[in-house]
């Protein structure tokens, strides 16, 4: 059984409304193996706490008994005082005959992220403004680019910019220098258009989940330009995915995907633009459901309690 310790950072640069939206709310995910009283098991830790529950979702793969996975989010006074003994408690419990792991993590602190970008700006500049809006519960940490033409934008909203200009640099000095600066200071990465293609040795060293956009629906036209290819191979929908990155390009657990109708008469540049839409659309939906620990993250899937 595995557990990871009650986050109990504290950020200042969390803003008003992700610390207020939280408060006093923690996540519990349970996953493992199905078997029956495991809801019971959870729901009476947390009930001898006095922790009220204000959200359960629960999902088996097999009515015979295959896997089982729960988010639940509840509320309690003082909770940063009760955590560590929530988890003691989940501990022993979960420990009676089942073969489970949790993570517990204290939703009033908010994830870090770094948000990795390249020349495009739609889903880069989306996700500032939703996030100054106080739309995504996330500490931004800072921007990554191998370009500048974004750094003047991301200064505006007061967030960190770093230039790390790979093609100059070369990909293993970029990609240490990236190690170097998010080491410790992320708790995941969002690629938002980032045209660089991360190493499988940089993705085991950062040890954080990263979440990247590719405008297409996969798994159609994976790689470089899929909207010239959509446009090629004449394609009524066009979409975007947001989905976890592995070594293997665009094949990571999908999070989410939507998608736009084009026409024979679209050029591939009305493609990209209403492509454009979707990808904002896609990424800043995966990313406020990964800072919300509603993605859970399996082999080769995801169950995402939206
Ligand atoms: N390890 C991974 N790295 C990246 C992924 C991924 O899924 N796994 N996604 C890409 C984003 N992307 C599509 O969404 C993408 C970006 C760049 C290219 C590409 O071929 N780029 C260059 C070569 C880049 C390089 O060698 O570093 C090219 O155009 O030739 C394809 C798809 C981000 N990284």
């Amino acid at each position: 059984m595995t557990t990871e310790s009650a986050t109990s950072r504290t950020d200042s640069s969390a803003s008003p409304q992700n610390r207020a939206l939280w408060e006093n709310h923690a996540s519990l995910i349970v996953q493992g193996e199905d078997r029956t009283g495991i809801v019971s098991a959870v729901s009476a830790v947390l009930s001898g706490h006095g922790a009220n529950i204000v959200s359960l979702d629960q999902y088996s793969d097999d009515p015979q008994g295959g896997a089982f996975y729960q988010r639940t989010v509840f509320s309690l006074d003082d909770l940063k005082a009760v955590l560590p003994t929530i988890e003691r408690d989940l501990e022993t419990e979960l420990g009676k005959g089942f073969n489970l792991g949790f993570t517990l993590r204290d939703m009033s602190v908010p994830k870090r992220v770094a948000i990795f970008a390249s020349k495009e700006d739609h889903c880069l500049l989306d996700l500032l403004w939703r996030h100054r809006r106080g739309q995504l519960p996330v500490t931004i940490s800072m921007v990554v680019s191998n370009h500048t033409d974004t750094a003047e934008e991301v200064r505006a909203f007061g967030i960190p910019f770093v230039h790390v200009p790979t093609g100059e640099l070369g990909k293993p000095a970029a990609e240490a220098e990236h190690l170097r600066l998010l080491r410790g200071n992320v708790d995941f990465v969002v690629l938002a258009r980032y045209m660089r293609i991360l190493s499988g040795e940089f993705l085991s060293e950062l040890g954080v989940p990263v979440i990247n956009i590719h405008h297409s629906f996969l798994p159609a036209f994976i790689g470089a330009a899929p909207y010239a290819k959509a446009k090629e191979r004449g394609v009524k929908l066009v979409g975007a995915t947001a989905h976890y990155v592995t070594e293997d390009l665009d094949e990571g657990p999908i999070i989410e995907q939507d998608v736009v109708r084009v026409t024979h008469a679209d050029t591939v540049s009305d493609i990209r633009r209403r492509g454009a839409d979707v990808e904002r659309t896609v990424l800043s939906r995966a990313v406020r459901w990964h800072s919300e620990d509603r993605v859970i993250r399996t082999e080769n899937n995801t169950i995402v309690f939206a």
